[in-house]
């Protein structure tokens, strides 16, 4: 296509959402009009799928649960008015709770008021968190948040090093829906043990976001900490931002919840339109198709070109993958589904992985994002006339056309600037194509199956490691891997026995492994 008729093309296919300052432009995907003609009949069933969703359907059919995400942001909209009131509460909860924490009347008993805030919680239960955090915190926050998203003892001691002295003033979020996740419950015994040893205690200075019941909130309200807050059986990880999950955070940080709320509600509307053109999350949803032949054919690299949106793609990561990333379909059928994303940011990612994007293997399909608004001061000159900001408006524009010369489509998302409104609308523009997309590819997309058998696996490996140390204790010589797998009827799992040594090994935990580190099968095991 020639310049200009890519001109006209650009202008044909943008969508602008005036409110909330957003431009989507799909110009550089190459699908024709007998494609979207072939589509309509799919996004006809994918709108009323959404219809029936927000309807309160039970959208998630393998766990028999709603789908309620787009309540959040309106409540008129929850199917029933006890669901309206739990979500109207649960957001006048954190308020309140909020101003006292801010204002010092909730406050740690060593010290006059909270100064930080550490979250524990993984997945869903930290990526919104983490997002918002750095794309909106102020560079001065009321609180300044850390995150514990993993069982790695060294990366919890870096957050509780940072913290030093200050573990006295640190408020402590454990988030996680299930409340019986082995991540976030090793985080909060070592936490727990941190505390103990400057002679803190943690119900002081804990408080909770879960299912009422579980187990994490039997442990909250028997042991008294300061507050918990409810996470619904409708809301998925994922799409759990706009819930208790990613505005109890947010708040704390002095981020206007509000704000984000609305701008989900205004993209929210802008995406339940039932037409393809004018419907931003459509447009996503068609060309991810578009690119992908519905199969996730191609990657998506999210390459926003601001610092503050670097985590955009690990968040979208997950809420892409773990929701489309399906082995059957809603029939059963096996389908193998999914669309790989990943992706930093721009300029900076040009003097990285651009170089393959631009010449290499054509496996993915690029999503820009731009911020029209350099900073919030004038900027000044780097050259006479053009500024910094300049430069990488000229970087994204030079990459996008780069790429398509060389038969590489792309998308531009275009917001005004990065705020709270404008982040609340990517998240739900986001959520909506996610939710669309599942539909065209007739899969559910509410639903991990796949995340359980790896939480199967480590849970069979630890098992494994308490038998096998049973036995090694009780043996005064040393022995073979092999003969120890034997011992405990584990001859399949000697690989993994070996490697559970081998660890244990390396921390000092009581087992000494003797021989040729390059010949596992040979080496002796040994308590000592
Ligand atoms: O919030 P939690 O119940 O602790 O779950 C945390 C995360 O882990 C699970 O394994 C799921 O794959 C995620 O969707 C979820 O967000």
């Amino acid at each position: 296509m020639d310049a200009i008729t890519l001109w006209q093309r650009y202008q044909d296919w943008l969508y602008y959402h005036e409110e909330i300052g957003l431009y989507l432009d799909i110009s550089r995907i190459r699908f024709d009009q007998a494609f979207l003609e072939a589509m309509k009949p799919k996004f006809d069933g994918a709108f009323r799928d959404m219809e029936a969703l927000e309807g309160g359907a039970i959208a998630n059919p393998d766990e028999q649960r709603m789908v309620g995400h787009y309540w959040l942001r309106n409540p008129e909209l929850a199917p029933t008015p006890q669901i309206k009131q739990q979500i109207i509460d649960t957001v006048n909860k954190i308020e309140t709770f909020v101003a006292k924490v801010h204002k010092g009347e909730i406050k740690p008993p060593q010290a006059e008021k909270f100064t930080d805030l550490l979250s524990i919680g993984i997945g869903g239960s930290a990526l919104g968190p983490q997002f918002v955090a750095d794309a909106l915190a102020p560079d001065y926050p009321l609180i300044n948040i850390h995150f514990i998203d993993n069982s790695d003892p060294d990366g919890i001691d870096r957050i509780l090093q940072r913290l030093g002295d200050r573990l006295k003033s640190t408020l402590i979020l454990v988030i996680s829906k299930s409340g019986g996740t082995p991540e976030p419950r090793n985080g909060m015994m070592e936490v727990k043990q941190a505390l103990l040893n400057q002679n803190l205690h943690f119900r002081d200075q804990a408080i909770a976001t879960t299912q009422i019941g579980s187990k994490l909130y039997q442990e909250a309200t028997s042991q008294g900490w300061l507050e918990t807050f409810p996470m619904e059986d409708w809301i998925g990880g994922r799409t759990s931002e706009m819930s208790a999950v990613g505005l109890l955070p947010a708040a704390l940080q002095g981020i206007d919840i509000h704000a984000l709320l609305q701008g989900a509600k205004t993209m929210d509307i802008a995406t339940r339109q039932p037409d393809i053109k004018t419907n931003p999350a459509a447009l996503l949803a068609l060309s991810w198709y578009a690119v992908g032949g519905g199969r996730g054919q191609k990657d998506m690299v999210i390459l926003p070109y601001k610092d503050r949106l670097i985590l955009l793609s690990r968040y979208l990561q997950q809420l892409v993958m773990e929701s489309l990333g399906k082995e059957k379909d809603l029939e059963g059928n096996i389908v193998n589904q999914g669309i790989s994303v990943y992706g930093n940011k721009g300029s900076t990612d040009q003097h990285a992985y651009v170089q393959q994007l631009r010449d290499g293997v054509p496996n993915f399909f690029a999503t820009f994002i731009e911020v029209l608004r350099d900073r919030q001061k004038p900027s000044p000159e780097i050259e006479p006339g053009v500024t910094a900001g300049d430069y990488l408006s000229g970087f994204l524009q030079g990459t996008r056309e780069a790429l398509y010369d060389n038969q590489r489509d792309s998308i531009t998302v275009t917001i005004t600037e990065v705020n709270p409104y404008t982040v609340g609308a990517l998240v739900a523009l986001y959520e909506r194509a996610v939710s669309l997309y599942a539909s065209l590819v007739n899969i559910n997309a509410y639903h991990q199956p796949g995340v359980e058998a790896g939480k199967k696996a480590a849970a069979q490996v630890l098992e494994l490691q308490h038998q096998g140390l049973q036995v090694l204790r009780g043996h005064s010589q040393g022995i073979s891997i092999s003969d120890l797998a034997a011992k405990i009827d584990a001859q399949e799992q000697v690989e993994t026995l070996y490697k559970i040594l081998r660890h244990l090994a390396a921390n000092d935990r009581g087992v000494e492994l003797s021989g040729d580190p390059s010949k596992p099968a040979q080496l002796i095991a040994k308590w000592r």
